[in-house]
This record gives C-alpha cells, sequence and structure tokens, in this order.
C-alpha cells in the first residue's frame, strides 16, 4: 500500500442511484486529499429490510453499479448484525458519514474507539437538492405515477 494514500469509507443503501449519491461519494472521496482511496460498504438487503424498507434492487445489483461509478475504487457488502467487522478489513483513515445519514458522530466515534479501530468520523456537509434527490422520493414518484392504459406492455 501506497504510505500516504488515505482511505476513506463510504457506506448507504444505494437503492435505485441518483446524482445526489454521485454527489456524496466525490466528496466523500475528497475527504482523503489528493492520494485518497474511496472504499464503499453497501448495506445488507437483511439489513436495509430492518432499518428502511423492501429494498426495490438486490444487494448483489446495488454492489455491481456502485462499482461503475468512477470515484469508486472498491465496493464490497457488509456483514449481518456486526457493523464493525468490515471496518476492521478496510481499516479506513476516515469514514465519511452523508448529509442526512441517521449517525451521531460522538457516539459512533466512541463505538469505534471501544473496538478498536481508529478512523476519523467527518459528515459531509453537501446535499443535492433537486426534484428527485432520494430514492423514495424516485420510488415515490413510481407509485404516484397515473401510467395510460396498456403502458406496462412496453417494459
Ligand atoms: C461504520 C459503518 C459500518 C457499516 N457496516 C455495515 C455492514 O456491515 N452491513 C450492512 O449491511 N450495512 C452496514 N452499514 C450501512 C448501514 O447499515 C446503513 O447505513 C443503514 O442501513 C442505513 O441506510 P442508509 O445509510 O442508506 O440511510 C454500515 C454503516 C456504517 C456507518
Ligand atoms: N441528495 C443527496 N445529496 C447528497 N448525499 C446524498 C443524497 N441522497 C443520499 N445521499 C447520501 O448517499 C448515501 C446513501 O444514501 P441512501 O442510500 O440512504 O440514499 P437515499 O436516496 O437517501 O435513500 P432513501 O430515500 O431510501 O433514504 C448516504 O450517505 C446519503 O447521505
Amino acid at each position: 500500500m501506497n504510505k500516504e494514500e488515505k482511505i476513506v469509507m463510504a457506506t448507504g443503501t444505494f437503492d435505485i442511484l441518483h446524482p445526489g449519491h454521485g454527489l456524496y461519494l466525490k466528496k466523500a472521496k475528497e475527504l482523503g486529499g489528493k492520494n485518497s482511496k474511496l472504499v464503499v460498504v453497501v448495506a445488507k438487503d437483511s439489513t436495509v429490510y430492518k432499518k428502511k424498507r423492501v429494498p426495490i434492487i438486490d444487494e448483489n445489483q446495488r454492489l455491481e453499479m456502485i462499482k461503475l461509478l468512477k470515484y469508486v475504487d472498491e465496493a464490497y457488502l457488509g456483514y449481518e448484525n456486526n457493523m464493525f467487522k468490515i471496518v476492521h478489513e478496510i481499516s479506513p483513515d476516515i469514514i465519511a458519514i452523508g448529509q442526512d445519514q441517521n449517525y451521531d458522530i460522538n457516539k459512533l466515534k466512541n463505538d469505534l474507539k471501544s473496538h478498536a479501530i481508529n478512523a476519523d468520523v467527518i459528515r459531509v456537509q453537501d446535499y443535492k437538492i433537486s426534484k428527485l434527490d432520494s430514492s423514495c422520493k424516485i420510488i415515490k414518484k413510481i407509485k404516484d405515477t397515473k401510467f395510460k392504459k396498456n403502458t406496462f406492455e412496453d417494459c
């Protein structure tokens, strides 16, 4: 490993990608400076069921899409019921928390310390605001769209 390289870890569900995800990943990578490596942990389906909702896109396809993004150097699925195991494996210098991710930064820092993980935790301040700036809004739009009769015959 290059000595100067900073490993930044980013996390999320990434269920139906949108430009806000791209902004978060770009800004997360920038936190590591010029010589940074961005490693993304994609939440497992079982985690998404527990913490959010039924995922539309399954974990393997969500991971496949994240790996295709230009800011992403490596990406992995996390584990079930143990968020610290993947952190030990990645051994990040920085964990980037998204602007709307529901974590108490100080509590997370302390939890990491108690698991002997020496990573800084930084919240990304940037948030892209647009009509479809969250996966939930995209799902809601599809649910609410009044399709013409027989529209689905084409897809
Ligand atoms: C430090 C850290 C470690 C994580 N490790 C895992 C993991 O091992 N498995 C997993 O399914 N999700 C993991 N996650 C992702 C969270 O579970 C995910 O953020 C959560 O499902 C909430 O979804 P959201 O971030 O899309 O709002 C981790 C998140 C953080 C911040
Ligand atoms: N519009 C946005 N601008 C900047 N960052 C975003 C935006 N939307 C999501 N993120 C960040 O991207 C990461 C993955 O987010 P997540 O998968 O929860 O997306 P989401 O669109 O917020 O999903 P949902 O609507 O289901 O909650 C998180 O760190 C989150 O803070």
